[in-house]
């Protein structure tokens, strides 16, 4: 069967704005949608019975907040978050889904490398689609981390340092970076191509004359799930 058609760093920030003009969300709704997603991608890799001890990487964008809103589903399916979310702006929605995480007394840490070594998995929400160029301050540790370290990692969107078209860093703090798993948001980016993991598409808000539009693939969603799993690099499993 043939892969499902990838989508490209322009192209999914022209998607981002449509739906987000002429289609009518907020931010905030997709963000939760693919949250949700990332959530339930983590459920279909190890639940919390196997794996309670859940440690956030959030970058400074809408991937971060995927991940803040992952994290606040994660604990209410039963595992323990830890949010890592060192770069923080003023924006107001990234506050709100802060303090939902206080509320719950989900803890933030500034030690990434401390708490990755009690972590069962790692879910880098760092970069994703708008990344480019070297990776700035704070984040190449971290990276490294990722890329060095034993505790599986599920990436949102891509992994970060990746570039979305050319795949894999050749040098700088991601060079060796393949995490164990990865959640495409609407759909697999170029990048895939150089991906071996577990393979995960959500984001299921897409029509299918808007995926057309983009040239992309609506992927074959089971019953009310969020989450579809397809192959490494795209293929329909
Ligand atoms: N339609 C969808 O599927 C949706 C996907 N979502 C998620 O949103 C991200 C894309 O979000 P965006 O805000 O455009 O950018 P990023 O989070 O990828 O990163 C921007 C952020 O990172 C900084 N940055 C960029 N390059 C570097 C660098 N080299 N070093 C350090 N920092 C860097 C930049 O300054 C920004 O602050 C997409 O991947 C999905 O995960 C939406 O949540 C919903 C719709
Ligand atoms: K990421």
């Amino acid at each position: 069967m043939a892969a499902l058609r990838t989508l490209g760093p322009k192209a999914a920030a022209a998607l981002d704005e449509e739906l987000m003009s002429t289609g009518a969300y907020s931010i905030d709704q997709l963000m939760e949608l693919a949250g949700l997603a990332v959530s339930q991608a983590m459920f279909a890799l190890s639940p919390p019975q196997k794996t309670p001890k859940i440690l956030v990487a959030c970058g400074p964008g809408n991937n971060g907040g995927d991940g803040l809103v992952a994290a606040r589903h994660l604990y209410h399916f039963g595992y323990q978050p830890t949010m890592y979310f060192p770069k923080q702006t003023k924006n107001e929605l990234y506050q709100r889904l802060r303090t939902q995480l206080e509320h719950l007394k989900v803890p933030f840490t500034d030690d990434f490398i401390g708490a990755a070594g009690k972590s069962d998995y790692i879910i880098d929400a760092i970069f994703g689609f708008s990344f480019s160029g070297e990776v700035r301050e704070p984040f190449p540790a971290v990276i490294r981390a990722l890329a060095e370290g034993e505790v599986p990692v599920l990436a949102v969107d891509a992994p970060s340092s990746w570039n979305i078209e050319d795949g894999p860093p050749k040098d700088g703090p991601g060079k060796g970076y393949n995490p164990h798993a990865l959640v495409s948001m609407t759909a697999p980016k170029p990048l895939v191509k150089w991906f071996k993991g577990r393979h995960f598409v959500g984001g299921r808000f897409v029509s299918q004359e808007i995926a057309e539009k983009y040239g992309f693939d609506v992927p074959p969603y089971q019953g009310s799930d969020q989450v579809v799993e397809i192959g490494s690099h795209g293929e329909r499993l």
